[in-house]
């Protein structure tokens, strides 16, 4: 089930360095919102605030009509917002079948349809099933770490730069995914490789320097524009 996920006015510090201003965008059921913006625009620390890792000062942040903007990580996970770090964070010591397990065990989800239905989305990860995560490629490791996230049944799935460093092939096979999966959830996708963003995105949101600096339907707003504003 997707959710309409709102936040508006979002300030953010380290220190006494703002690294967001008032940012705020809306994501409607079902759809994919891309954030871009150049290195150190602020878009990690961004997610951060959603997922709760870096308390919120200033503005707030919505799902439906419940205000999150103080909940702790766990409850925010446990309302349905999933995050896929950048660097993805899977236990590199457990085998696939153990990471998946342990994420489906930690939600409630284990022995449920919803962890075939996964990895009927990665066949990948059956083939390779009882190998070492740390023993997985790149794109193999993303793929993973985005199937933990969806074992714990996601309306809200927030990606962190999920194609960085991966071969191609591994890229298509993730854009399938996501594709797939946009209807049923939202997505939240953070992305410095501006055609895979473009094709998900049903709206994207450029941030510069922590604010925002163009906001809109994915289809009003040129990949020339958008080239200009993330071109190093
Ligand atoms: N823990 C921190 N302490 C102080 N400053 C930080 C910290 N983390 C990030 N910054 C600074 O905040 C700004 C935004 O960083 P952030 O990582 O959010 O950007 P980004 O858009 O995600 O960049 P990248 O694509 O390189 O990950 C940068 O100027 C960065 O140097």
């Amino acid at each position: 089930m997707s959710v309409r996920f709102r936040v508006e006015n979002l300030d953010q510090h380290y220190g006494s360095a703002q690294v967001l201003r008032r940012v705020g965008f809306e994501i409607e059921p079902g759809e994919c919102l891309a954030v871009l913006g150049r290195n150190g625009a602020g878009k990690t620390t961004l997610l951060k605030c959603l997922m709760g890792v870096l308390p919120t000062t200033q503005g707030r942040i919505l799902v439906d009509d419940a205000d999150i903007t103080h909940w702790s990580t766990h409850r925010r996970s446990a309302r349905g917002i999933a995050y896929v770090p950048q660097g993805r964070e899977i236990f590199s010591e457990l085998t696939v079948g153990e990471n998946v397990e342990a994420a489906a065990r930690a939600h409630g989800t284990f022995g449920t349809g919803l962890m075939d239905e996964t990895l009927a989305l990665f066949p990948a990860l059956r083939q390779m099933w009882r190998r070492p995560g740390g023993a997985l490629s790149g794109g193999q490791q993303q793929q993973l770490a985005i199937a933990r996230a969806l074992m714990t049944r996601p309306s809200l799935l927030i990606l962190d730069e999920p194609t960085e460093g991966i071969q191609p092939n591994i890229v298509t096979a993730i854009k399938d995914v996501l594709g797939a999966l946009k209807g049923r959830i939202s997505l939240l996708l953070v992305e410095q490789y501006l055609d895979f963003a473009i094709s998900l995105a049903d709206s994207i949101v450029v941030l510069s320097r922590g604010t925002v600096i163009e906001a809109g339907r994915a289809e009003a707003i040129s990949r020339e524009q958008l080239t200009r504003h993330i071109a190093v």
